[in-house]
């Protein structure tokens, strides 16, 4: 894991931060530091504690060990038993279900961050109109959150968040709920609010793409650890590991195994490449969506047969099996549909994969002619 920004100049840190259920570790060691007016997405697969973090930092639950800090002041640690609540930590939320108040009106739920705060009307007024314009809802503020979309709901709920001008916004899946079209807008209109508004945030998804838009740094979460804290384009460039870049859904995983002058997929006669270079015993490798290059089968491409194949926007994304390696499952981008069952033939570019382990990348590597 790597940790790229010193506490100081942090908006949001972590330092050792574990959280156990009785004797049942969640998180098991988190250090984050977040920059004022960047954007953090916590990634990973249900159960890795991506949550019980966010939760960890809005005050709704106490370290076992470690601490958080907001601003440069430790709002818990779990050596001292200092712990400020949610109300103390000047925060913006936005969940899943948006938790909106059926009885108030949108207005009426957006204003209610600054009524608590103890704000006048006319100025709760202005501002909660300026919140609700932000979000381009401003037409809608007399209106019962049940009479909006889904979309429109996540926009109140957005206002809420924003309005009273936090230092700091969490948001918990928030577009878990909606269709996957209006995902796809509402994630691009986020970031736009987000870089506007010059918001630092704490974003929990499991959506890859989401993070990938979204974030300026992600942490890719696993059984409470953090796997790696990059940028999207590090992480897409260099994943730290075969689970990082599988769930960033980079491209097929492949175990290799180094013989005779020639690397083949472990337990078969199938080999990808020629290395002239020095030999490893073995090595997993990323085979990246954009290093296939698909065709008819001919000699010199490696036989595949099409498992799956869904349009993308910019192509047909493709899984693959290789002939006689059922296990061996790539992904590929293909101009032309492909059906499943179809017999195709793979062109691997040796210099986009990713070597994991023992391997370094030899200059000296070139694509086997496969007959
Ligand atoms: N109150 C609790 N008591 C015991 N275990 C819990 C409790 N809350 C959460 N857990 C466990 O902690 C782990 C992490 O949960 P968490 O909700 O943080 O995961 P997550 O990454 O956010 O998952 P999801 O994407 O499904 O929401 C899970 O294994 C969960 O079962």
């Amino acid at each position: 894991m790597t940790s790229h920004l010193s506490a100081t100049d942090a908006a949001v840190s972590t330092a050792a931060l574990e959280l156990h259920y009785g004797v049942t570790p969640v998180l098991k060691g988190i250090d984050i530091s977040l920059s004022k007016g960047k954007t953090l997405a916590l990634l990973g697969p249900s159960g890795c504690g991506k949550t019980t973090l966010l939760r960890l930092v809005a005050g709704l639950l106490a370290p076992t060990k470690g601490s958080v800090a907001i601003a440069g002041q430790v709002v818990a640690d779990a050596a001292t038993g200092s712990f400020a609540p949610p109300e103390k930590r000047n925060l913006g939320m936005v969940f899943q279900d948006y938790a909106l108040w059926p009885h108030l009106t949108v207005g009426g739920n957006v204003s209610f961050p600054l009524e608590m705060r103890g704000i006048g009307r006319a100025e709760r007024q202005s501002r909660t109109m300026r919140a609700l314009e932000r979000v381009g809802l401003a037409a809608y503020a007399d209106r019962r959150p049940s009479d909006l979309s889904g979309g429109q709901q996540q926009r109140v709920a957005i206002a809420r968040a924003i309005v009273a001008e936090p230092q700091l916004i969490l948001f918990d899946e928030p577009l878990s709920n909606l269709d996957r079209e209006l995902r796809e807008n509402m994630v691009g209109e986020l970031a736009e609010l987000i870089a506007t508004l010059g918001l630092t945030a704490i974003y929990v998804t499991h959506d890859h793409s989401e993070a990938l838009t979204l974030a300026d740094d992600v942490a890719v979460m696993r059984g409470g650890l953090i796997e790696q804290l990059a940028s999207p384009d590090e992480l897409v460039e260099r994943p730290a590991s075969p689970e990082v870049a599988d769930f960033l859904r980079l491209g097929g995983i492949a175990d290799l195994e180094y013989r005779d002058g020639l690397w083949f997929f472990k337990g078969s006669d199938v080999a990808l490449l020629r290395d002239a270079g020095r030999a490893g015993a073995a090595s997993r490798v990323l085979i990246p969506i954009a290093s296939i290059t698909p065709g008819e089968i001919a000699p010199g491409r490696l036989a595949a047969t099409v498992l799956r194949s869904q349009f993308r926007g910019d192509g047909h994304l493709a899984t693959v099996s290789l002939a006689g390696l059922a296990k061996v499952e790539l992904q590929l981008l293909s101009r032309v549909k492909l059906r499943p069952g179809d017999g195709i033939g793979l062109s691997i570019d040796p210099d986009q994969l990713r070597w994991f382990g023992n391997k370094v990348h030899s200059s000296k590597e070139e694509n086997l002619e496969h007959a």
